[in-house]
C-alpha cells in the first residue's frame, strides 16, 4: 500500500514477490508488443518515459526515439488540445483516471488520426507517472462518417428511395417517398415492393423489369406512376439489386424520380421548336411531319388529301404604312380565321412571312378542297379592326391534290406554291387548282429569266432612239434612248416584255448602267457628225438608289467623251415619291455634274405639286396618257403653265396628230415626242441622225 491508499498492483496482491515479478515482466512484455493499444507513460514534466511499439508506430517513430521527448511532440491533440491538457492536469491533481473519449491527434509527420483514449495514473508510493492509452479508431470513424453521409443523402434526397430486404419487403423509405407517392411510412414499411406502391401498374412491363433485374442487378427507365390520390405522373425508376458477401441478393433499392416538371419543360421546348412564335400555329417543321403522316394514311386508305398554299396579297404595304406591330396583329387574326375554316383533323401552319399552308386530310373529293378554299378566301376578306385601324386584305391560294398532283411532300408543296403564284398572276383574291400546264409556264419563265441574265454578256441588248423635236422650229433637240432585247429565239423584244422580269431578277441596275454608257457613246457619235443632240436616259428606282450613281454617270460621260449638258436623266415619279432631303441632295449632286434632270410621265400620280419646286428639275414630260387616252386639254394647259411658272422646259409625249401639235404650239409647249415627231424627223431628214 502506498501513502495515498492506492494499491500499485492489486491484481498481484498476495502473490509471492518472485512470482509477482515474473508476472510484471510478462505484462510489460505484452504491453510492449500489443498492436492494438498505443501506450505511453509520462512523468510530471510531460516527458515520455515509456512508449510501446504501437504508440511509436502511431507517432511514426521508434520507441527509442519517442522516449525522452515531450508527449505533445509525439501526438498533438488537434483542435481540442487545451481541453486535453486540462484533463491531464486533472489526472495529476486528483489521481483519478481521466475520462475515456475520442480525440483527433496529429502525428509529427502531419497525419491526423482518430484515437479512443484514456489516461490512467500509476502510483508508486506517490503519483509517479500517467499512462496514456490510445486505440486507433480512424477507419471506424471514416466508416461511420460514410454511413452518416449515406443516411443524410438517403433522407434528404428529393427522389423517393425505397429499400427492401432480399424478399422484396420494404424495410426503409426516405422522406421524399411520402411526398411523391402520397403513401406514409406506415403504409409502406413491411409491405412487399410490388411496384404498385410506386404507381407502376402495367403487369407485363413489371415482369420484364424483374426479369432484367434478376439477370443484371439493375433496371432503369421511364414509366408512368400513380400517386395514392390517383394522379398519374411521369417518373424515372431505377432498381438495383444489392448482393451480400456470398453473392445472394440481400436488398433491393428503388429510386423513383418525379419527372413531371422536366417533361413539362421538354414539352414546352418541343412546342417552341415546332410552332410559329407569332401565331402559335404549327411551323414548317411540324407541317412536314403532319404531311408525312397524312400522306401515309391517305396511301393506306386510298383516300385524297389537299394542300392549300396561301399568301396574303399586298401585305408588305400594311407593314410599311402601319408598322410591323399592326402587321403582326393582322397575321394573328388571319391565323385565327383560318383555324375556323377547317376541321380538327386538318392542319393550319404558318410558313413564315405572310404564307400559310393548310393540309386537308382525307377529303371526299376536289369539291371539298374548293369549298374550303372559297371559305378561306371569304374569311380572310372580311374587314379587320386592329387597334384604331380598319383594314381589308385578301389572299391568293394555290391548291394541290394527292394523289393527282404529286405523290410526295416536295411535289405537293411545290405544286400548291405554283398554283398560288398563278392565283396572284390571275389578279389575286382567289384560288387556283394546280394543273400540269402551270409547270410548263413556270419553266418557260425560268428559261426567259436565265436568257435575260446571259443577254448582257452576250451583247443582245440594243438601243432605239425616239426623237424629241422643238415645237416651234421642228428642229431635232434630243433623243430618248429606249432599250430592246434581241432574243435569240423570240426576236426583238420591247422593254415591256422583259423589264418586269429584269426587276424581279435584280437585273435593272446592270441593264440600266449599260443603257447609260451606250447612250452616251451614241450621243458622242452624233456630235462628231455635227449634230449636237441631247440624249435622254430613263433612270429606274433601283438605279437611283445605288450608292455610286454619280460615279456611274461620270464614268459613262468620260468613257464616251460627252459633255455632261448633253445627257438628260429621266426620273420616275417613284423616285421623287421617296421624298425627303436625301432625294433632294442626291438630285443636286447629279445636277452638279452638269447633267439635266427631267421628270417623266408627269401628271399621272404626282400629288405633291407644291414640293416640286424643291427638286432641281429642268424639264417636265407631260404623260402621254393625256394625249393618247382622249386628249385632255385642261390638264395639258395646266402642266404647261406650271412648268413655265417654275422656269422648266416642258415636253409632250405621245403626239400623234398635227392638231395636237398645233394645240401645244398655241399654249407654249417647248418640245414634243411621239409618232408624229418620228414622222416629222423622217420627213425633214433629221431621223437619219439617230442611227
Ligand atoms: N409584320 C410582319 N411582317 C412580316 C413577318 N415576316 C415577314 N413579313 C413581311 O411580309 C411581307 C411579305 O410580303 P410579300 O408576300 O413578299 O409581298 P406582298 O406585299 O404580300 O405582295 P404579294 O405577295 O405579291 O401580293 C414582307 O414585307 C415581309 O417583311 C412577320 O413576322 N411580321
Amino acid at each position: 500500500m502506498d501513502q495515498s491508499g492506492h494499491s500499485s498492483f492489486p491484481a498481484l496482491a498476495g502473490q509471492p514477490a518472485q512470482e509477482a515479478l515474473g508476472w510484471i515482466t510478462r505484462l510489460v512484455a505484452a504491453l510492449e508488443l500489443t498492436p492494438l493499444v498505443a501506450v505511453c507513460s509520462i512523468d510530471r514534466a510531460g516527458i515520455v518515459r515509456f512508449c510501446n511499439r504501437a504508440c511509436a508506430q502511431l507517432c511514426g517513430m521508434t520507441p527509442q526515439e519517442a522516449v525522452g521527448r515531450r508527449l505533445d511532440e509525439l501526438l498533438s491533440r488537434g483542435e481540442r488540445g487545451a481541453e486535453h491538457a486540462a484533463l491531464l492536469e486533472a489526472v495529476w491533481r486528483t489521481g483519478h483516471n481521466g475520462p475515456a473519449g475520442d480525440w483527433i491527434v496529429r502525428t509529427p509527420d502531419g497525419r491526423e488520426r482518430w484515437v479512443y483514449s484514456t489516461t490512467v495514473p500509476i502510483f508508486h508510493g506517490e503519483l509517479g507517472q500517467v499512462f496514456c492509452m490510445d486505440v486507433d479508431i480512424t477507419s471506424r470513424k471514416h466508416a461511420e462518417r460514410t454511413l452518416q453521409l449515406a443516411a443524410q443523402v438517403f433522407e434528404n434526397s428529393r427522389d423517393a428511395i425505397l429499400l427492401t430486404d432480399g424478399r422484396r419487403r420494404i424495410v426503409s423509405v426516405n422522406r421524399a417517398c411520402a411526398g411523391i407517392t402520397g403513401y406514409d411510412d406506415a403504409e409502406m414499411l413491411g409491405q412487399p415492393l410490388s411496384l404498385h406502391r410506386t404507381g407502376v401498374e402495367d403487369e407485363a412491363f413489371l415482369r420484364e423489369v424483374w426479369t432484367q433485374l434478376e439477370a443484371v442487378d439493375h433496371w432503369q427507365g421511364e414509366t408512368w406512376s400513380r400517386r395514392k390520390g390517383g394522379d398519374a405522373f411521369p417518373a424515372w425508376l431505377s432498381l438495383t439489386a444489392i448482393r451480400d458477401g456470398h453473392g445472394q441478393v440481400s436488398n433491393y433499392m428503388a429510386i423513383l424520380s418525379d419527372i413531371s416538371e422536366r417533361k413539362r419543360s421538354e414539352e414546352h421546348t418541343r412546342h417552341l421548336a415546332e410552332h410559329d412564335y407569332l401565331t402559335d400555329l404549327p411551323n414548317r417543321v411540324l407541317l412536314l411531319d403532319r404531311l408525312s403522316l397524312a400522306l401515309s394514311t391517305a396511301r393506306r386508305k386510298g383516300s385524297m388529301l389537299a394542300l392549300l398554299f396561301l399568301d396574303l396579297d399586298r401585305f408588305k404595304p400594311v407593314n410599311d404604312t402601319l408598322g410591323h406591330q399592326v402587321g403582326d396583329a393582322l397575321l394573328r387574326e388571319v391565323a385565327a380565321r383560318l383555324l375556323h375554316c377547317v376541321r380538327k383533323v386538318d392542319t393550319v401552319s404558318r410558313q413564315g412571312g405572310d404564307e400559310f399552308v393548310i393540309i386537308l386530310a382525307d377529303i371526299g373529293g376536289i369539291d371539298h378542297a374548293a369549298h374550303v378554299a372559297e371559305a378561306v378566301r371569304q374569311a380572310i376578306g372580311q374587314p379587320y379592326r386592329i387597334g384604331e385601324h380598319a383594314l381589308r386584305i385578301s389572299a391568293s391560294i394555290g391548291v394541290s391534290i394527292f394523289p393527282s398532283d404529286g405523290d410526295d411532300i416536295d411535289t405537293l408543296v411545290k405544286n400548291a406554291d405554283v398554283a398560288m403564284y398563278h392565283a396572284k398572276e390571275g389578279g389575286r383574291d382567289g384560288f387556283r387548282f394546280f394543273s400540269a400546264s402551270m409547270n410548263e409556264r413556270i419553266a418557260l419563265r425560268a428559261d426567259f429569266e436565265e436568257g435575260l441574265r446571259r443577254a448582257l454578256d452576250e451583247q443582245q441588248f440594243e438601243l432605239a432612239f425616239e426623237p424629241e423635236l422643238d415645237v416651234q422650229s421642228g428642229a431635232l433637240v434630243g433623243a430618248e434612248a429606249l432599250v430592246r432585247w434581241r432574243h435569240p429565239q423570240l426576236g426583238l423584244l420591247l422593254p415591256e416584255r422583259f423589264l418586269d422580269v429584269a426587276e424581279e431578277a435584280g437585273l435593272m441596275v446592270p441593264i440600266g448602267n449599260w443603257v447609260l454608257r451606250e447612250a452616251c457613246r451614241h450621243a458622242r457619235a452624233w456630235h462628231d457628225e455635227g449634230h449636237e443632240v441631247v440624249v435622254a436616259v430613263n433612270l429606274s428606282l433601283g438605279q437611283f438608289l445605288q450608292g455610286d450613281l454619280p460615279q456611274q454617270v461620270q464614268a459613262a460621260l468620260r468613257e464616251a467623251g460627252l459633255a455632261a449638258r448633253f445627257l438628260e436623266l429621266e426620273l420616275t415619279e417613284a423616285i421623287i415619291m421617296q421624298g425627303g432631303q436625301a432625294v433632294v441632295d442626291k438630285l443636286r449632286g447629279l445636277r452638279a455634274l452638269g447633267v439635266r434632270l427631267s421628270l417623266d410621265d408627269f401628271g399621272t400620280g404626282w400629288s405633291r405639286l407644291g414640293q416640286l419646286k424643291d427638286y432641281p428639275i429642268d424639264k417636265l414630260k407631260i404623260a402621254q396618257a393625256f394625249l393618247l387616252d382622249g386628249f385632255d386639254a385642261t390638264v395639258i394647259r395646266t402642266i404647261i403653265a406650271l412648268a413655265r411658272s417654275m422656269d422648266m422646259t416642258v415636253i409632250a409625249e405621245g403626239v400623234e396628230t398635227a392638231e395636237q401639235l398645233e394645240f401645244l404650239r398655241g399654249h407654249g409647249c417647248d418640245q414634243y415626242q411621239g409618232y408624229y415627231a418620228v414622222a416629222a424627223a423622217r420627213d425633214s431628214g433629221q431621223g437619219g441622225v439617230l442611227h
